[in-house]
């Protein structure tokens, strides 16, 4: 995972922005499933940021067969590897063929790099996109530049700030 440290931009997701954008992601998707399968088939989120956008566009879809597929990253000396912790159910998947995979975003697309060579007929979507990753994406809704760091509402709290013009 990149380190949020270095990122000059914050973009802060609210629930209501996430939501309206993973519809609009799923409206996007809409009839756009392959004729093979009849269309989308099953919608497989990306643990765990994938998890919430997975669910609404499944719901926009009336797809009901939802699947996950956890991966974990590790850093060895710079050089980012990642791995499959937990598969989702292999007869589903074949060749990823009318599956649709769902992540949050696409920030370096190491992530969708690995589940893209075990699927690669499946279709990759993401509701954000950073130019690193978005060759690894077919369809998304919004990009922003690589120094941004995206904050999710499932990472967040409402808190009280100082007004603008202080006491002094
Ligand atoms: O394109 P990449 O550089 O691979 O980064 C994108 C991935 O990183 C984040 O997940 P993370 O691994 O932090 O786990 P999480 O979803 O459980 O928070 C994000 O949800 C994407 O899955
Ligand atoms: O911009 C980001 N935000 C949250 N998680 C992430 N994982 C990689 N990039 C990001
Ligand atoms: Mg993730």
């Amino acid at each position: 995972m990149t380190d949020r440290l270095p990122h000059e931009k914050g973009f802060h997701v609210s629930w209501d922005q996430l939501h309206r954008d993973a519809r609009a992601l799923a409206w996007r998707l809409d009839g756009h499933g392959p004729k093979e399968t009849g269309g989308w088939k099953a919608v497989v989120a990306i643990t765990r940021g994938g998890m919430a956008p997975a669910m609404i566009v499944a719901r926009e879809l009336d797809i009901r067969t939802v699947d996950t597929i956890s991966v974990k990253s590790y850093d060895h000396q710079s050089q980012a590897q990642a791995h499959v912790l937990k598969a989702p159910d292999a007869e589903m998947m074949g060749d990823g063929t009318g599956i649709l995979v769902i992540d949050d975003l696409v920030d370096t697309g190491k992530t969708l790099e690995l589940v893209r060579s075990l699927y690669p007929k499946a279709h990759f979507a993401t509701v954000y996109a950073k130019p690193s990753g978005r060759p690894q994406v077919e369809t998304f809704i919004t990009e922003v530049s690589q120094d941004t760091w995206i904050f999710f509402p499932w990472d967040m709290a409402l808190q009280y700030v100082e007004p603008y013009r202080g006491k002094d």
